[in-house]
């Protein structure tokens, strides 16, 4: 493995522009000076002139660096992205408050959806109405009719999201769509990332925001209840042993619903980081750095992760810097919401040695996150065994010995399956804890730099 200060060109603390000055008044000393006609003249502002010029000209054609992020289904990929965003491009991010709104929201209205469904559901077939209600339940049938707008919210908020409106304005095809996601973890958006630009898109498009202001002023009237069937008791475990348990992230936003749910509310970081919006196809993001080494570009494609998506990711592979490789490491208990008899963690490593092994990005420096240590925590202290699922562990089921395994297994995997050799830099994260994330980032940062370095040196 290449240590950091192993590669070529380290920063020197000195910016560019500061190199660039410094070798600008060698370069202005080094001419005779002719005295000028002009009482005036301050050689300092000529200089900053010709730099501005320069800098100009420089940023039309400065290539960015470009990353691929990878790995399963619900690793976290978007989320380390929009940490990278934070970090890197505050206001970008901030800017983008209002759309995230409206997908906070359309999570809020799933997980309340989803509940009263479960709850009206018997486990059994069907049977008749009057039998519909959980007899442990009581209150669901009062608060089923009480959220009943929810729906209509769920809908709404899906169709302002969509940037296709004139396929939307087929009102079945988003209830079709709405009831065919097989779970709640599978809020999708059609149109990639272009829906950011639904804040700009409301404030002229009146139907639009009406329609958002309309889903805020039903979602406040329906607050209350929202509060009290989240709080019905041993409905958690209820939802648990029916084998329908909420994703974290729903909990998250259930769990703030008399804030998430006011008609003046407005997303916080940590709201947006937890915010589940599963990826289409593969997007593309530019972020130009706003602080550090400004005007900096950078291209990131976000992939899917879904198996029956893969196969695309390889056009990507001939054009990037590194690759961002991303793991959960508390999904080892869970299958693929498509493919029951696969199991996540088998997914994982067999994901990561195929991507290994391939030839197209044999050179490319790799960066793997192996992400999620909060939830895997909590599921070993709750008394899931580690071992139960993967046979070949043998040590304490407490997060470090897990963890331990998790980073062993990956880097044997890469040592072995890798064509040739190359970087890999190996940090366990967990993505919605923007502290931690941020320190993580600036050393990723520094090696996407370097690696984009050498790639030109290569050249
Ligand atoms: N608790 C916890 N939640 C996380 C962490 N990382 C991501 N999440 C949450 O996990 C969910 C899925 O994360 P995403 O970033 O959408 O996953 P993805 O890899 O982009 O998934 P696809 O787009 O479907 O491929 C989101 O609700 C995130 O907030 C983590 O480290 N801890
Ligand atoms: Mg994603």
């Amino acid at each position: 493995m290449v240590k950091l200060n192993d590669w070529p060109h380290l920063p020197t603390g000195e910016t560019e522009e500061q190199r660039a000055r410094a070798k600008k008044i060698r370069c202005v000393a080094d001419i005779p000076i002719v005295p000028s006609p002009c009482s005036h003249h301050n050689p300092s502002d000529e200089i900053d002139e010709v730099l501005q010029r320069e800098r100009k000209a420089k940023e039309k054609k400065r290539p960015a660096r470009k990353v691929l992020l990878l790995g399963p289904s619900q690793s976290g990929k978007s989320t380390w992205l929009k940490n990278f965003q934070l970090l890197y491009a505050p206001k970008a991010f901030h800017a983008e408050i209002g759309a995230w709104r409206a997908v906070i929201h359309l999570n809020l209205t799933r997980a309340v959806n989803f509940i009263v469904d479960e709850l009206g559901t018997p486990s059994t077939s069907v049977v008749s109405p009057t039998q519909r209600l959980q007899p442990e339940f009581p209150n669901v049938e009062r608060l089923r009719i009480r959220l009943a707008p929810l729906r209509q919210v769920e809908i709404s908020l899906s169709k302002c999201l969509s940037v296709d409106r004139k396929a939307m304005r087929r009102p079945m095809s988003v209830v079709e769509e709405l009831s065919k996601s097989e779970s709640i973890n599978h809020i999708s958006i059609r149109g990639g990332a272009v829906w950011k630009g639904l804040t700009k898109k409301a404030s002229f498009n009146s139907t639009i925001s009406g329609e958002l202001q309309q889903t805020r002023s039903l979602l406040e009237a329906c607050r209350d209840d929202i509060i009290i069937l989240w709080s019905e008791p041993g409905l958690r475990e209820h939802l648990i042993e029916r084998g329908t348990p909420l994703p974290d992230s729903s909990v998250f936003f259930l769990d703030h619903a008399e804030r998430i749910a006011r008609k003046d509310y407005v997303p916080t970081d940590d709201d947006v980081l937890r915010a589940r919006l599963e990826t289409i196809g593969v997007e593309e993001h530019h972020i130009t750095m706003e602080v550090g080494d400004a005007k900096q570009d950078w291209i990131f494609y976000d992939v899917e992760g879904s198996r029956g998506q893969r196969a695309t990711w390889a056009s990507y592979f001939d054009d990037v810097h590194a690759i961002v490789f991303i793991v959960s490491m508390s999904d080892f208990d869970q299958s693929d919401p498509h493919e029951p008899q696969v199991n996540r963690f088998v997914d994982s490593i067999t994901l990561w040695r195929s991507v290994c092994q391939n030839k197209l990005i044999s050179n490319i420096p790799m960066l793997l996150f192996l992400n999620k240590v909060d939830l895997l925590h909590t599921k070993l202290e709750n008394g899931t065994y580690f071992a139960d699922y993967v046979q070949d562990f043998s040590q304490a089921n407490d997060a470090k010995s897990v963890t331990r395994y998790f980073k062993k297994l990956f880097m044997a995997t890469h040592e072995k399956y890798s064509r040739k050799e190359r970087s890999l830099h190996v940090h366990i994260t967990c993505a919605i804890d923007t502290k931690s994330m941020s320190l993580v980032l600036k050393q990723v940062k520094d090696v996407i730099t370097l690696a984009k370095l050498k790639n030109i040196d290569m050249l």
